[in-house]
């Protein structure tokens, strides 16, 4: 694998501008069946989603994935999206409770429209077996297996099942998986994202690294269907977990889902706590992604999504803008 680079080492290439206003563009995207406002799901942690936000993201149109931190709370979820007439999205691991779960879904006939297996490294037997078990008893539920990182795992997930496959180890804000491990996709996540879109037959999801709402319209150019992101969607008032003040200020932590506070142990662990300063709202940071996403789609020279797969782009390494702060 050569010709590495990260989101901040690319610009891409602005092309004729077809329409009169932003507002034009539409950031739509079809996936699993459905389609949503935007090419964009809020990371399935326990500090970024809630039952709460999920309603508001199903109500209003969003993609979005439920944590599996609360195992115990997932079948009443299901239930209440399916109440409500919303679509259910659901985590899953892959250890021994989780087959039963499954099995229960199967016997209550509740079928979750997406259903996520959500692990470290998904490019194993474990999650092999478990597509194939949700497959077989759930066959209806569209099926997110991850994280991997290389397109050898995302041509066997699909194989093995999977209706989409999530990209990313290790390129997290909250990760430390690069640091303790020495292996993942941090650093060269867009490279890897690229790298696995060309093996892939079906959806990809590009997970962690987004730093900017630019970068959304990169992992699109570079091959993801849907974009998940963390740390972008962490300390909104609407965010799980205390709001804390420091100096005036105003944080909410955002801890990762293989770190001890996740854990409650301190063992494998792969992932952090920061604190996050105040954003305001959840809506108005979802406006303000459509809104640069529309202009995105405009420098590509069309008026859907699909226009920004098709854009040139130039490596720009060491750039002068490096990625953390847009203000
Ligand atoms: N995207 C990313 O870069 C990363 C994300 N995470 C997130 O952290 C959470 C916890 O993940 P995870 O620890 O997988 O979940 P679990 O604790 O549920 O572990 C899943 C199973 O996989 C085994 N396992 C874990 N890591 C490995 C590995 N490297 N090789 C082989 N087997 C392994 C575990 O066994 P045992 O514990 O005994 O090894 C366990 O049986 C998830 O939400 C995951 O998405 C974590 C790290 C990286
Ligand atoms: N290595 C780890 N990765 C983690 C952990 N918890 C979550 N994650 C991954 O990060 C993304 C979000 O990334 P961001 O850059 O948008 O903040 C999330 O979707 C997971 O894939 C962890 O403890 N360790």
């Amino acid at each position: 694998m050569d010709n590495v680079f990260d989101y901040e080492d690319i610009q891409l290439i602005p092309a004729k501008s077809i329409v009169k206003s932003r507002s034009e563009c539409d950031t739509s995207i079809a996936f699993g069946g459905h389609t949503f406002k935007l090419p964009v799901v809020p990371a399935n942690m326990q500090t970024i989603i809630d039952e709460k936000i999920a309603i508001f993201l199903a109500e209003n149109g969003y993609f979005y994935i439920m944590h599996r931190f609360q195992p115990e709370k997932r079948t009443v979820f299901i239930k209440e999206m399916k109440a409500r007439g919303l679509i259910a999205s659901i985590s899953v691991g892959v250890k021994e409770g989780e087959y039963q779960f499954v099995q229960d879904l199967a016997d209550q006939n509740l079928s979750p429209e997406f259903i996520t297996i959500d692990i470290a490294h998904g490019h194993s037997n474990a999650v092999i077996d478990m597509i194939q078990y949700i497959k077989k008893r759930l066959p209806a539920s569209f099926v997110i297996a991850g994280n991997v990182g290389t397109p050898e795992a995302v041509r066997e997930l699909e194989n093995a099942g999977a209706d989409a496959t999530k990209v990313g180890i290790g390129p997290g804000k909250v990760c430390i998986t690069k640091i303790k491990t020495g292996f993942g996709t941090g650093g060269w996540q867009l490279a890897a994202l690229r790298w696995c879109a060309k093996a892939a037959s079906k959806p990809i999801i590009a997970d962690g690294g987004i730093r900017t709402h630019g970068d959304i319209a990169k992992s699109v150019r570079f091959g993801a269907s849907m974009v998940m992101v963390g740390s972008l969607f962490a300390g909104h008032e609407e965010s799980p977990g205390e709001t804390v003040e420091k100096d005036g200020k105003c944080f909410k932590e955002y801890f990762g889902s293989a770190s001890e506070f996740q854990k409650g142990e301190r063992k494998n662990v792969e992932g952090k706590k920061m604190f996050v300063e105040h954003k305001g709202s959840l809506k108005d940071t979802l406006i303000e992604m459509e809104q640069d996403l529309q202009s995105s789609i405009s420098y590509a020279g069309g008026n859907k999504l699909d226009a920004i797969r098709h854009v040139d782009y130039v490596v720009v390494k060491n750039s002068i803008f490096n990625g953390d702060k847009v203000y």
